[in-house]
């Protein structure tokens, strides 16, 4: 939540000055205090569906104690789900109808599991783009993460994603190259986010088409990035929302495929992770299991308990910084009347007139 510059104190200047957020008074006793009713279209495949709901839930709630957030969870047709996640999507989803009549002030898009070559040829591809089309005329902003990034800035600027050689996989090292801009103040200039993907866009095709770049990694590309407008869609193409353990899930659900005779080599773990005492115990389960297979022994049960203490969560407190930018700003522009994107006044071309 912004200071209110109560007094002349020059301090409120040189922060203003500084690109820190500053109500004037006046400003202050006439902003319409409601909640925010934020829409999360959830995407994700069945195992990880609750889980993905939980983690971006807990970032928007943990992200700013003050304000009240109404969280809107949907979905859309084109994603293959078993009984039991369409029961839950049933009974505790709301319907993209009822939320296109009441109203959205922001939208978080989660990632996805993608089948074909080519993302255009997914089933949920023409609805996500219907979900798209409508947010953008009518939510202040939309938050894109991982697979919904590369779907937005190839239907927005036909960039198509590349597949990388292998697959981007671990806890890298990122910097803000941009730190006036609103979503990256105040936040530690160098941080930790994890990457899951086997594909990329690149800094300089972004860059082309006017996208401005905030956050980088030498070794894995672009974290984040905002539409040319500065402030409408925010991409993400790392999972800041993961949890300290999802990727010892996908890591283990990689040895399984390994273990069931799915894929040949044994695959490597995410990098970054692991310390030295949790790569050792893997290091020590690869021998067991190839020595149980080669002498068609029983194979040993996968040690993720014995690793988990070893686990650190080294990007959270960053996502939650970047997460409450977002809203704050989202917050200070949208309508009073959550059906409209911006109060009287807002440049929908330049939002935060930047
Ligand atoms: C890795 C798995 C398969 C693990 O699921 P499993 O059901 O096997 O897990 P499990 O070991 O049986 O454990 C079940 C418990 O763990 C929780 N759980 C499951 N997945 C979790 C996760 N990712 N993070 C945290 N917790 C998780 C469950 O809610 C459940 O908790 P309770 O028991 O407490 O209820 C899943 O998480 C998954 O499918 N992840 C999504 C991977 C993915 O498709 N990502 C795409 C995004 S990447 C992208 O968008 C770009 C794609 C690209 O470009 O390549
Ligand atoms: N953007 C509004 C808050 C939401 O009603 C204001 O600043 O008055």
């Amino acid at each position: 939540m912004p200071l209110v510059a109560h007094t002349q104190l020059p301090t409120f200047q040189r922060l203003k000055e500084e690109g820190e957020d500053i109500l004037n008074p006046d400003r202050a006793t006439h902003q319409h205090i409601r909640e925010l009713h934020i829409g999360f279209l959830n995407i994700m495949p069945d195992a990880a569906l609750e889980a993905t709901e939980r983690q971006f839930f807990r970032l928007v709630g943990a992200c700013n104690q003050i304000a009240q957030f109404h969280v809107h969870p949907f979905t859309i047709k084109g994603l293959p789900r078993s009984e039991t996640a369409q029961a839950h999507i049933s009974q505790y989803y709301e319907t993209f109808e009822q939320l296109k009549q009441d109203g959205l002030d922001a939208l978080i898009i989660s990632g996805a599991n993608v089948t074909h070559e080519h993302l255009q040829e997914e089933d949920f591809w023409q609805p996500l783009t219907e979900v798209f089309e409508w947010a953008k005329q009518n939510v202040t902003s939309i938050l894109c993460s991982c697979l919904a990034t590369h779907a937005l800035i190839q239907f927005c600027y036909g960039i198509e994603r590349t597949r990388l050689p292998t697959k981007r996989w671990g806890v890298y090292s990122h910097k803000v190259i941009d730190r006036k801009h609103p979503l990256t103040a105040e936040i530690n200039t160098r941080f930790d986010v994890p990457h899951s993907r086997f594909n990329e866009v690149f800094q300089e095709d972004l860059q082309q088409h006017s996208v401005k770049v905030l956050v980088t990694s030498s070794e894995a590309g672009v974290h984040l990035a905002v539409s040319p407008d500065g402030f409408r869609i925010v991409f993400f193409q790392g999972h800041p929302e993961y949890d300290d353990i999802s990727l010892l899930k996908e890591y283990k659900r990689e040895v399984m495929r390994f273990i069931n005779l799915e894929i040949d080599e044994y695959p490597p773990v995410p990098v970054h992770y692991f310390n030295s005492e949790a790569q050792a115990i893997f290091h020590a389960y690869a021998k067991q299991v190839q020595a149980a297979q080669k002498n068609q022994l029983p194979i040993p049960s996968f040690p993720d308990q014995e690793v988990e203490p070893f686990l650190d969560n080294t990007w959270r407190d960053t996502a939650k910084a970047v997460f409450n930018n977002w809203l704050g700003k989202v917050y200070q522009i949208t309508n009073q009347d959550r059906r409209l994107p911006f109060m009287p006044g807002v440049n929908p071309d330049n939002p935060l007139d930047l």
